[in-house]
């Protein structure tokens, strides 16, 4: 044998060593799953890549309860899982020595005590501002950051604050059906026909911006996606999606160090968000009415409230991060060099839009299956027009506006809103956690220390055990049965996820929902234009939609 020959041989056998010790030394060998996921995370990165159905479910169904669908990563269906894991367990904050690997730029001393951490495939979700990671809430997987930063955010979004937010909705939902009325309500053939997951995104998209700034982007009203941004958020998402399934990629793509470098010093221009330009503009517009006095608006939108926060913490909030935070609605830490007029256009503006796209998709998800679904549409309806106030008399407006606090209370609106929420989670992925050196029991199993564990709400919603055996039917009536039931469906869902890093804007989320949906039953009379055809789901990230069209009408019976 040459002397090339030998050295392929050793590569050969180094290589295969390699992969031999990822399937065994996680000590996951107990634990059922594709054999090659095993191996490598490139199993997941490609079964992400192709898989078309819903994510994890074809796997839970085969190999059980609890899968490994990484050499290192365990995926589990029970939704016992979600408190085991997400609910910050009791044998989780006693750790005190923390060897975790591969927590890119988190200081250990940091990482002690505070548990369960998230993994690395958040990461992959920073943005970058300058050549700088600019985290949000979501991307940071500093536990300490993240602490300090979402107590001073909390206030801003509780239940009772976001009813503060109501005439921010109010006006976005009135200019949504002023221009359903323009464009589509009365109109014959294919001009009345209306792709409603498009609409639905420029509902939810232009209620974010009105609400942090005062100003919507014009959506709705342009009936466009406005600069791009839409379409540059979902590739976002599906970059962050597949290439999450392999954090290490991300450092020659997206976060690639050398890249990062040259645009620190200038001598690269990185990806720009299109949304950037307008966030900026709003600033200085900020700004200036604050010099002048002038505000046209006296509601106090959440760019009012992220300044307020600089005041009351200004040991977390500083000068840089009121910026980060008012571009990214969703707290991005953006470190821009000085004041706005140089800041950065970065993809900091970038969380509020991912959040707008899981209240699109959940709008969707709720027309859909509400129209779909035999006897629910008109259920709905009749308890709409029994409870709701007629229309607004005191504005004189032609269209129904329902209040927040009455949708509430209303129980079949409410079952079919969780139903929807339990059939079609918005988010698509699996959130990871890092299980404590010490280890931890999720299940009734014992996990190692350093295994990667999470669940997803693909899975854990639709278990057998605690919906029933037409778990995979959209069936509002099961909210509605058995009240010792529902508070166990309840604590399986898991749609905005759980713990420390449950959803901060559900209840700005449930807002826009529980107004819209009542808002437009009471309107408008809502039809499918092909009541055959089922959507298409397009599986990834965010659980995406499309091909659902309908038809408006103004009601006539109110
Ligand atoms: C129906 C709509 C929504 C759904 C289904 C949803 C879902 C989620 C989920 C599942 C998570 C947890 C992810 C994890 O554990 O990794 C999350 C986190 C988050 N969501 Fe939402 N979300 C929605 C709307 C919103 C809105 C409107 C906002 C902002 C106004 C928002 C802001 C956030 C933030 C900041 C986080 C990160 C929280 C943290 O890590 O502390 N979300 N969301």
């Amino acid at each position: 044998m040459t002397l090339r020959s030998w050295l392929g041989l050793a590569l050969i056998v180094t290589v295969g060593i390699r992969f031999l010790s990822f399937r065994y030394i996680y000590g996951l060998r107990r634990f059922k799953g594709p054999l090659l996921a095993s191996f490598t995370d490139a199993w997941r990165f490609v079964y992400h890549c192709r898989n078309t159905g819903i994510p994890f479910r074809d796997l839970h169904d085969r190999f059980g309860d609890v899968v490994r669908v990484g050499p290192n990563v365990l995926s589990f269906r029970d939704p016992q899982a979600i408190r085991d894991i997400f609910g910050a367990g009791k044998n989780w904050d006693k750790v005190r020595t923390i060897q975790v690997r591969s927590l890119r730029g988190v200081p250990t001393e940091i990482l002690m005590n505070v548990l369960p951490l998230k993994s690395d495939v958040y990461f992959v979700n920073a943005a970058v501002s300058m050549g700088e990671y600019a985290h949000t809430l979501f991307s940071s997987t500093d536990p300490n950051w993240h602490k300090n930063v979402r107590r001073a955010m909390n206030p801003f979004f509780t239940q009772t604050t976001v009813l503060t937010y109501e005439p921010f909705v109010e006006r976005t939902i009135e200019v949504f059906m002023a221009e359903m009325d323009n464009r589509f309500v009365n109109r014959y053939g294919t001009g009345n026909v209306i792709d409603f997951p498009t609409w639905l995104y420029y509902f939810t998209f232009d209620v974010m911006s009105d609400l942090t700034y005062s100003k919507p982007h014009g959506f709705i009203t342009h009936g466009e996606d406005m600069h791009g941004i839409i379409g540059w958020v979902m590739s976002f998402v599906n970059y962050s999606f597949i290439v999450g399934q392999m954090p290490w990629v991300d450092m020659l793509l997206r976060h690639n160090l050398i890249l990062m470098w040259l645009e620190r010093r200038g001598w690269y221009a990185g990806n720009t968000f299109p949304g950037a330009t307008f966030a900026i503009q709003r600033i200085r517009e900020r700004e200036q009415e604050k010099l002048t006095g002038n505000g046209t608006d006296k509601r106090e939108d959440l760019l009012d409230k992220f300044r307020r926060a600089k005041q009351e913490r200004p040991e977390h909030i500083t000068d840089k991060a009121v910026l980060g935070l008012s571009l990214s609605t969703m707290l991005a830490g953006a470190e821009t060099r000085s004041g706005p007029s140089s800041l950065s256009p970065s993809e900091n503006h970038l969380y509020s839009y991912l959040a707008s796209e899981y209240s699109a998709i959940s709008l969707t998800a709720i027309f859909y299956y509400v129209l779909r679904t035999p006897g629910c549409y008109s259920k709905l309806r009749e308890e709409l027009d029994k409870h709701l106030q007629p229309a607004s008399s005191a504005t004189n407006s032609t269209y129904f506006q329902t209040p927040f606090s009455e949708a509430r209370e209303l129980p079949y609106l409410h079952a079919c809103i969780q139903e929807a929420f339990r059939m079609h989670p918005a988010f698509g992925m699996m959130p990871e956690r890092i299980v404590p050196p010490s280890g931890a029991t999720i299940c009734g199993n014992f996990i190692p220390g350093g295994t990667l564990v999470g669940c997803n709400g693909w899975v854990v919603q639709r278990h057998e055990n605690t919906f029933g055996e037409d778990f995979d039917t959209y069936r509002p009536e099961r909210w509605l049965a058995d009240a010792e039931r529902t508070r166990g469906m309840e604590r399986a869902m898991f749609q905005f996820g759980a713990g420390t890093h449950v959803c901060l804007g559900q209840h700005i989320a449930l807002m826009e929902i529980y107004k819209l949906v009542p808002s437009l039953m009471r309107t408008y009379e809502i039809s499918l234009v092909d009541p055959e055809k089922e959507w298409t789901i397009i599986t990834g990230g965010n659980m995406r939609q499309r091909d659902f069209n309908v038809r408006m009408k103004r009601r006539s019976d109110l």
